[in-house]
């Protein structure tokens, strides 16, 4: 638990004072006020996560992809058999899949972790090997894991954020891999935002209908077996999580801790933030919704965390993908900041 402490203790609210002075340099810019809409308040926000109102260098951004199995794919929750995860880890390291194509085009550079991969990656050129147990155990039958290994993950988490800042990046994003990771996110959604599990649950990969009553019916007995208290995020992560998603609340919060932003993606990275909002609220003012999925579990997730997505472009991939392409959009609130012209500057009259 110390070792949770260690990294929560170190969460500060950021000085939302800049905002202001933020908000003055806006109204400066050669613009009817308010006229760039969202730009401008993601602009602002980044200032007040950096801690000043000068004008903002364009971010260094990584993700990293935590990648895990889940002992509830054996009953058949997702479209895929479990060695995708396995396989699309290749096509990571070898950077042929979405979150790489996407990375690619908005300057990030990506970075797989594995934190719980059932099968052998030791050998596995590139990858981050950092595997805390094979998988985890399926939910149906009792908690997924122990304390000590979701604390763990948490720490692999986290020691991936804090590496990466080392090397220079100052955005992350949190990604993932893990066929069957959209049951324990329903199941986590559902504890924490107080809903059943119908009200919060989606096709994932595209489940048909009789693999869409599975999910229900395992996500249904997982939380009558295991009975997570709701008020304890780190129960119900050891109860109905993912090795994955203990890894991303970690990556969150010691982000958060370092004062470096967080774009999240969609409904498994937003669950990482719940889980990590619940330990820490305050390490949700550093994060961004880069886009809101499909999912429909994401809208209860994302009105619990007061967040609203940058883009809807009806994605449901994951892996970090809709934060990748968010990234263009910070980009763009990043340049207006920075290099537009103010009044004075280009003798425009001002009101
Ligand atoms: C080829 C492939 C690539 C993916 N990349 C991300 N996911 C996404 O789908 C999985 C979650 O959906 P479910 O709970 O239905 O299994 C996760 O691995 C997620 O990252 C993928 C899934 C597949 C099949
Ligand atoms: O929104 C997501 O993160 C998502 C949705 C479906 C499948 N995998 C991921």
């Amino acid at each position: 638990m110390d070792r949770l402490e260690n990294i929560i203790n170190r969460v500060k609210l950021p000085d939302y004072a800049i905002g202001q002075e933020a908000q003055r340099r806006l109204d400066s810019l050669t613009k009817p006020q308010g006229s760039l809409g969202r730009l401008e308040d993601i602009a602002k926000q980044l200032c007040i996560i950096r801690g000043g109102a000068a004008k903002l260098a364009q971010p260094k951004p990584a993700a990293a992809v935590f990648a895990a199995d889940h002992g509830v794919a054996a009953g058949g929750v997702s479209a895929y058999p479990q060695e995708v995860t396995q396989q699309m880890i290749y096509n990571f390291l070898a950077g042929g899949a979405g979150i790489n194509v996407l990375c690619r085009q908005a300057g990030a550079d990506v970075w797989v972790i594995d934190v719980g991969v059932a099968g052998d990656m030791s050998q596995a050129q590139g990858l981050i090997q950092a595997k805390v147990a094979h998988g985890t155990a399926d939910m149906t039958k009792g908690p997924v894991m122990t304390m000590n290994q979701a604390l763990d993950a948490i720490v692999v988490g986290a020691q991936t954020a804090q590496r990466l800042i080392e090397k220079g990046y100052d955005l992350l994003i949190p990604g993932e891999m893990g066929i069957g990771n959209t049951t324990p996110c329903s199941a986590i959604t559902a504890v924490i935002c107080g809903l059943r599990p119908e009200q919060v649950m989606g096709r994932g990969t595209g489940v048909d209908d009789a693999g869409l009553s599975r999910k229900l019916a395992a996500l249904k007995t997982a939380l009558d077996v295991n009975k997570p208290d709701p008020a304890n995020p780190l129960e119900v992560l050891c109860k109905v999580g993912g090795l994955e998603i203990a890894a991303m609340c970690g990556y969150i919060l010691e982000a958060a801790a370092r004062g470096v932003p967080v774009m999240l993606d969609g409904f498994i990275s937003t669950t990482a933030a719940l889980v990590a909002g619940g330990l820490c609220p305050t390490a949700i003012d550093y994060c961004f919704s880069g886009h809101g999925s499909v999912e429909i579990g994401h809208r209860a997730q994302l009105e619990k965390l007061g967040l609203r997505p940058i883009l809807t472009l009806e994605m449901r991939l994951g892996e970090g993908t809709g934060a990748a392409v968010a990234m263009n959009v910070l980009r763009a609130a990043v340049a207006i900041y920075s290099e537009m012209a103010t009044f004075a500057e280009a003798g425009v009259t001002g009101h």
